[in-house]
């Protein structure tokens, strides 16, 4: 009888701290408990693109009175731009001059005179499951599919208006 009792209550205390081993589990738990996780991942921020009306004269900035390595100036004619890289260390900045007449940040740099930053562009490890996962979210794509970036990977643009007016860019890392 007393093997009894002390087997039940042996049963109640590792049940009692199962239980409390799933509440500390849960306080540090992801905030989406409960909710299948997501099979794509958003990762590091790649870099800041930056529209300017002069590439030369932005060039000069960044490399010669800010003294960061820059690349060289890189056509993109599938993207309607110039491209020039600017190490940072922790990330890049991309400045954007237009190539073309048709090209995507015209409209941007005739409203903003002397430049301004035009997106941001952040990694994912999946890009094609993370644009399956926002449409149902009713984030908005800027193409159709993925398109090949000025790193050789696939990219895809978010509209700004879904985005808290920020256009975001996603890059397959
Ligand atoms: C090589 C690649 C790479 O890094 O890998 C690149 O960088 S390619 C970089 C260039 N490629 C891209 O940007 C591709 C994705 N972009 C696009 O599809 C377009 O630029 C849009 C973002 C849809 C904007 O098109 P467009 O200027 O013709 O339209 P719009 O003037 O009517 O703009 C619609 C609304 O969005 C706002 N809007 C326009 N551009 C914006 C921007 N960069 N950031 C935040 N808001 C922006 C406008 O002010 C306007 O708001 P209101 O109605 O309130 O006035």
């Amino acid at each position: 009888m007393a093997s009894a009792v002390l087997k039940v209550a042996a049963a109640g205390v590792s049940r009692c701290s199962r239980v409390a081993l799933q509440r500390v589990h849960s306080t540090t738990a992801p905030l989406h408990q409960g909710v299948p996780a997501s099979l794509w991942k958003l990762g590091r921020l790649n870099h800041i693109a930056i529209a300017v009306p002069d590439m030369e004269k932005a060039t000069a900035l960044y490399r010669d009175v800010l003294g960061a390595t820059v690349s060289e100036k890189v056509p993109l004619p599938d993207h309607g731009v110039y491209t020039v890289f600017v190490e940072l260390g922790n990330t890049k900045l991309e400045l954007l001059h237009p190539l073309g007449e048709k090209s995507p940040i015209s409209g941007f740099l005739e409203k903003n005179k002397s430049g301004g930053m035009h997106h941001i562009c952040i990694e994912v490890d999946d890009i094609n499951a993370a644009i399956a996962d926002l449409k149902t979210k009713n984030i908005r794509m800027l193409s159709a599919e993925p398109r090949i970036g000025a790193h050789g990977k696939p990219v895809m643009f978010l509209h700004p208006k879904d985005c808290d007016g920020v256009l975001v860019e996603l890059e397959e890392a």
